[in-house]
């Protein structure tokens, strides 16, 4: 689907204990100017899928190009963060405050944020993806070099990062 180069396609994906929050979310987003389009990856997984399957469906999106972002809801929004950032190319975050999250844009380039429907109420959870909408991460900066060492140890497994090199 065509859409305009600053709206953001968004992938959202819960467990069942994420799902509230989750319908939720992507009910505001799907009438947020800021987003071209919201797609829930539920319809190709089986009802009740735990969050491993679901992070991995939504974070597969992201490297492949056909999504800029998801969002995950899981009891804490712990276990949907550490399975996206296992597939390669995907930085992901789970954040309850809005600085963190504005920074897992502006310093991470993070496409992934994970929240916790056990562990903030709704309006913050809002409040949360309004920040998220709000940024887009500015190639340029002097993230990029960190950036830079964590894709060559992804890509390589070698320790150039550890080293230091390219920071
Ligand atoms: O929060 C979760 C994972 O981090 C998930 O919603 C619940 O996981 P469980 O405690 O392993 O059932």
């Amino acid at each position: 689907m065509p859409h305009e180069p600053e709206q953001l396609r968004i992938v959202v994906g819960s467990d069942d204990a994420g799902r509230p929050y989750k319908d939720l979310l992507a009910e505001a987003m799907r009438t947020d100017g800021r987003v071209a389009e919201v797609r829930d990856v539920a319809g190709g997984l089986p009802a009740g899928a735990a969050y491993p399957a679901v992070a991995f469906a939504a974070a597969e999106r992201i490297a492949a190009g056909r999504a800029d972002r998801a969002l995950l809801v899981c009891h804490t929004g712990l276990g949907m963060a550490i399975v996206a950032n296992k597939v390669p190319g995907v930085r992901a975050v789970t954040a309850h405050d809005v600085v963190s999250v504005r920074a897992s844009v502006l310093s991470n380039d993070a496409q992934v944020l994970a929240l916790g429907q056990g562990v903030i109420g709704l309006a913050l959870a809002r409040r949360l993806v309004g920040e998220w909408l709000a940024h887009r991460f500015a190639p340029g900066t002097s993230a990029e070099a960190k950036l830079a060492a964590i894709r060559d140890y992804e890509q390589h497994r070698a320790s150039t990062a550890v080293a230091g090199r390219g920071c």
